[in-house]
Order: C-alpha cells, then sequence, then structure tokens
C-alpha cells in the first residue's frame, strides 16, 4: 500500500490585491489528506476556508497569487498547464459548491447537465452515459430519476438541485470531493439530509473529501479529521474525534462553545467569542486569535506560532493550550448530533 497521502499542501499561501492592500487570505497552510478520508474544514466567515480550497484547485481570483506545493496524487497541482488543469478538474477532483441555483446552468436539461462530464472524460456512448445518469441520480436520492433528467433546474427544489450537483460532480468518478458549504443555501432539514448523503456517498466510493463548513457540528460526526483555520493560518488540525473530545487550541475551545448548529433541533442561543478576525491586509505578528484571546501571553505575540504536535494526530498552534486531562477522549462518531 502507497503512504504517499492523496492530497499534500506545503506552506500554502494565497494573496489577493485589492484597492486597499494585499489580503492574505491563505498564510503558510500546510496539511494532508488520504484517500478514502474525510477531512473537514471550519472556522468563522473570512478565515480562508474558500480561497484555501480554491487556491488548490487553481481558482484564484484576479490579481491573486499563490505559493506553496500542492501534490494531489504525486503531480504537482500548481505548476499544470491549463490543459492539465481541466483534465483533472471534475475528474479526479470535483467540487460541490454552496448555491446549486448558480453551478447550474438554468436553460440547460439536467441529463446534458449531468452528462456531459463523464462523456468528454470518460468517453462513453449517449445510451450509457443515460444509464449511468439514472444511477447516479438513484445513489443521491433523487425520486423517478427518468423524469428528472428531463427537467430544467428551475423546476427542481433547492435540496433536489444539490443532489443533483453532487451527482454531476460525482459522475466521473473522482478521487477527491471538496464541498464548500454545500448545504448553507437549504433549510435546515434539507442541510442535514444532504450532508448525511455526502458523508455515505464518501465512505460508500472510500472517496476522499474535504468538507467546508463555519459550523463546527456539521463537520464532528461527517468527518474523519479535522482543520480549525483562522485568520488564513490552521490553528488545530487532527482526527475528528480528538479535536471534538478534547480542543486545545483556545481558538477550537472558543469556537465549540459559540456555535449554534444545523445539528440541534433548537438553536442554543449564540454565545459569540468577543471581538472579530485581525485586518487580513496587515494581521498580527504573532498568534492571530491573540488579541481575542483571555490566555494570550507574551510569546503570543512575538513571532508566528507553528503547529506542533500533541499526539499521533492531533497538532496545535498554541503556546498556552488548553490542558487535557488524560483519558478524556471517547469515542464513537456521534458527535455534533
Ligand atoms: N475575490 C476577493 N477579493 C478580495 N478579497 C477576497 C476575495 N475573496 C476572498 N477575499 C478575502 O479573503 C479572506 C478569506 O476569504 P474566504 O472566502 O476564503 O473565507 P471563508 O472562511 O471561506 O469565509 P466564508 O465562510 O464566508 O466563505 C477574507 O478576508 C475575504 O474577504
Amino acid at each position: 500500500m502507497s503512504t504517499q497521502p492523496l492530497l499534500e499542501v506545503r506552506n500554502l499561501r494565497a494573496y489577493i490585491g485589492t484597492p486597499r492592500g494585499t489580503v492574505r487570505a491563505v498564510d503558510d497552510v500546510s496539511l494532508t489528506l488520504d484517500s478514502g478520508q474525510a477531512l473537514g474544514i471550519v472556522g468563522e466567515s473570512g478565515s480562508g476556508k474558500s480561497v484555501m480550497a480554491r487556491a488548490i484547485m487553481g481558482l484564484m481570483p484576479p490579481r491573486s497569487g499563490r505559493s506553496g506545493e500542492v501534490t494531489f496524487q504525486g503531480r504537482d497541482l500548481l505548476s499544470l498547464s491549463k490543459k492539465e488543469k481541466l483534465e483533472i478538474w471534475g475528474n479526479q477532483i470535483a467540487m460541490v459548491f454552496q448555491d446549486p441555483g448558480r453551478s447550474l446552468n438554468p436553460v440547460v436539461r439536467v441529463e446534458r447537465q449531468l452528462t456531459e462530464g463523464m462523456r468528454r472524460h470518460l468517453g462513453v456512448s449517449k445510451s450509457e452515459a443515460h444509464d449511468r445518469a439514472l444511477k447516479l441520480l438513484d445513489e443521491v436520492g433523487v425520486p423517478d430519476p427518468e423524469r428528472r433528467l428531463r427537467n430544467y433546474p428551475h423546476e427542481m427544489s433547492g435540496g433536489m438541485r444539490q443532489r443533483v450537483m453532487l451527482a454531476i460532480a460525482l459522475a466521473c468518478e473522482p478521487d477527491l470531493l471538496i464541498a464548500d458549504e454545500p448545504t448553507t443555501a437549504l433549510d435546515v432539514t434539507v442541510q442535514r439530509q444532504i450532508l448525511d448523503l455526502l458523508r455515505r456517498v464518501q465512505r460508500d466510493r472510500n472517496m476522499a473529501m474535504m468538507l467546508i463548513s463555519h459550523d463546527l457540528a456539521v463537520v464532528a460526526g461527517r468527518t474523519d479529521r479535522v482543520a480549525v483555520m483562522y485568520s488564513g493560518r490552521l490553528a488545530e488540525v487532527g482526527s475528528t474525534r480528538e479535536v471534538f473530545d478534547a480542543p486545545m487550541h483556545r481558538y477550537t475551545h472558543a469556537l465549540l462553545g459559540a456555535t449554534p448548529s444545523i445539528d440541534h433541533e433548537r438553536h442554543s442561543p449564540l454565545r459569540l467569542i468577543e471581538g472579530s478576525l485581525p485586518d487580513p491586509i496587515s494581521p498580527p505578528e504573532g498568534c492571530r486569535f491573540a488579541p481575542r484571546c483571555s490566555h494570550a501571553e507574551d510569546a503570543c505575540t512575538s513571532a508566528p506560532i507553528e503547529l506542533e504536535s500533541f499526539g499521533v494526530d492531533h497538532d496545535v498552534a498554541c503556546t498556552n493550550p488548553v490542558k487535557v486531562p488524560a483519558g478524556s477522549v471517547s469515542g464513537g462518531e456521534s458527535h455534533g448530533r
């Protein structure tokens, strides 16, 4: 068995030029994702999650730059030609975005949108593509697939459109699915159904998934590992079980107390973390959470704090982490549910 991760991100920086100055949206992020593994990326709005996902895919906004290394199946993604990128997008790596209304073409029937990629990338015939499309719609829980294939996107509900988007993403049997806030535009019950579907499909297909959300509970029960992002940097990375049961970074700890969840029947009152994200144009020198952290010390503000290992799979970038009592980590995948 190969020990090489499916995706390896090293010292990734993604900066965006704006009239006010350079936004340091992603600032020295390193992480790995193994085949068949689900990795959650969480953090407040503006912490850099989407820019990171897009930088990995090479989808950068105008007047921006990337540096670092992104290796996927041993290939350097940052140096691909446009043609090579098109071969990988939608084929080996697929993305599902927040708003299926904007990602689907409103004037093209579902069947064509679903079969176009597989005909191009997999070279299957029209009738085979049709059969595959029916199976895919069935897999993602779309009832009466034959009829749905003839629909235009506006003839379906938001939840149904998101299922179709997922079917499109799965059509070429990707090795990695990046789902960026895939359910935010949907109502709470449908959100839960789609998220559970994502996890089921990811496991059934043994596909890797990067699930991006500002809601910790969304990723808690549906990922194997989690990376907590704050102001363009990683605060904490590790097995989902450890990070949720025994968060060590002061930010993760605060975030866990502050998150209302779609997985709770009734949203508890939001306990906000006091303060806000730093200006991404001139973030603090040291730990970027230090200005909001009640445990900050002098050492936190002088130089960037690097991730340090606190266990087999638990890295934390904090000089004064939360002390975890021995044996406090429990088992199971029921977090946040
Ligand atoms: N096209 C752009 N031009 C200028 N700044 C941008 C652009 N896209 C993102 N940013 C800035 O980059 C930083 C990171 O944004 P990003 O969208 O990655 O955050 P996020 O964690 O995904 O938040 P959200 O959950 O709201 O999508 C933010 O400060 C954001 O304002």
